[in-house]
């Protein structure tokens, strides 16, 4: 069996390509990084470190690498004989290897190739399967379509587990805390014979994805965002300081209230508290040292309409249920200012150049006056 998975950075290698090596499949990493690629060739195999009591080492076998800029050719080849098609790359970088797909779809079923085919965005995004699908459909002939339809799938998926920048030695090593969930929505696959062993398949993804994106990652990046306003710049630091843990907890107790109301079929009270007790823990990490600037890292995206906070707040709001903590967190967002991501750049040069309230709107996409004066006053507060 063999996988293309799009990304071998830190959750790519750290839990991706664990994942599936560990049900017995090849890997093709695709990345434009041509170290860890040629790397990657070379060897032919990496280590796993889990950063816990006994860093127990895993050791991968069996991949290898493309550079998807220099060796196009190479990616189609893959997906046409491709098992598995994986991505963890970013977001915003979906539309960029949307056409390499496209073609590689295109080859492959120009190929007779009719076996039934899974491609499962593993990003930190509500819908980010069917977002790839979508810029995928861009670069498809019309006459390509139906078949793409009938034997392509693109299921949803949420997956977790806290994976550091990494500074070591050796380029492929990866040190990863020992926690780790992946989920894949069953009810949109073509392929149901793969089921990976260590991946819950549910019937519905939407209630894992928000409830992992408004704990998970509402929660670190509430911790990051109030850590930098404190001048820390490490998660471990920052959730050290009172200050910190307890706006983080009155965060999560903002969004368990949501996920409850909205899925509390899904999640009882007690499982949930405890499921936000593990995540304040997992950020405690002592074997781990994350930097507040990857968890900040690109604060526009992290303020958008569907995003950890703006859509937490939104929901809430329509319900009467209280978001104050999560609002004063998203004043702190507009604050975050690092000079080596590119967003937090460009959002302090609208802040200098626009309207707050023109800013507000940009990047939140919210319509809603009284939320848009909420978050003016937010980051006034910030400011102090
Ligand atoms: N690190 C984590 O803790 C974690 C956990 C869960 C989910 N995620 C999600 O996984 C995704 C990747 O995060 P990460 O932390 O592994 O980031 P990363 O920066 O370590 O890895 C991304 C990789 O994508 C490659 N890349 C960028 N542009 C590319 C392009 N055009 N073509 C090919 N390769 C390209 C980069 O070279 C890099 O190796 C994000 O969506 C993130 O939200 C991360
Ligand atoms: O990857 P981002 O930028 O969406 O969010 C930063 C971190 O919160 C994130 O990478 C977490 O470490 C991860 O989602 C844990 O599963």
């Amino acid at each position: 069996m063999r996988a293309v998975h799009f990304g071998a950075g830190n959750i790519g290698r750290g839990f991706i390509g664990e994942t599936l090596a560990d049900n017995g499949f090849g890997i093709d990493f695709v990345d434009v990084n041509e170290t860890i690629i040629d790397e990657l060739n070379k060897r032919g195999e990496y280590d796993i470190e889990l950063a816990a009591p006994g860093k127990k080492q895993i050791h991968v076998t069996n991949v290898d690498g493309i550079n998807n800029a220099k060796n196009p050719e190479k990616v189609v080849e893959a997906i046409k004989n491709t098992d598995i098609v994986t991505t963890a790359i970013g977001p915003k970088i979906l539309a960029l290897i949307a056409p390499l797909i496209a073609e590689g779809l295109t080859a492959r079923l120009a190929a007779g190739n009719h076996q039934p085919l899974d491609v499962i965005a593993c990003e930190n995004m509500i819908g980010g399967s069917e977002h790839l699908k979508e810029e995928v459909y861009k670069h498809l002939a019309d006459d390509v379509k139906p078949e793409v339809d009938q034997y392509i799938g693109f299921p949803n998926a949420a997956v977790d587990r806290i994976v550091p920048i990494q500074h070591n030695e050796d380029p492929l090593f990866v040190s990863v805390e020992d926690f780790k969930e992946w989920v894949i929505d069953e009810s949109q696959m073509k392929n149901t014979d793969i089921h990976l062993k260590g991946v819950h398949y549910a019937p519905d993804l939407e209630p894992y994805i928000e409830r992992k994106l408004f704990s998970v990652n509402t929660g670190h990046a509430t911790v990051a965002y109030t850590g930098k306003s404190l001048g820390y710049s490490t998660i471990g630091d920052a959730i050290k300081d009172e200050a910190v843990l307890k706006q983080v907890k009155r965060v999560l107790s903002e969004t368990r209230s949501l996920i409850l109301n909205k899925w509390g079929k899904e999640f009882d009270e007690a499982e949930l508290e405890a499921y936000h007790e593990k995540i304040v823990n997992r950020f405690q990490n002592p074997y781990i040292s994350d930097d507040i600037a990857r968890v900040g890292r690109t604060p526009i995206r992290k303020l958008g309409y569907d995003e950890r906070f703006i859509r937490p707040i939104r929901e809430l709001k329509e319900r009467n249920l209280g978001y104050q903590a999560l609002m004063e967190t998203v004043g702190k967002i507009y604050h975050f200012d690092e000079p080596n991501d590119s967003e937090s750049v460009k959002l302090q040069e609208m802040l200098k150049s626009e309207p707050l309230k023109q800013v507000i709107v940009e990047t939140t996409g919210l319509k809603d006056e009284s939320l848009i004066k909420e978050i003016e006053s937010s980051y006034e507060a910030a400011e102090k």
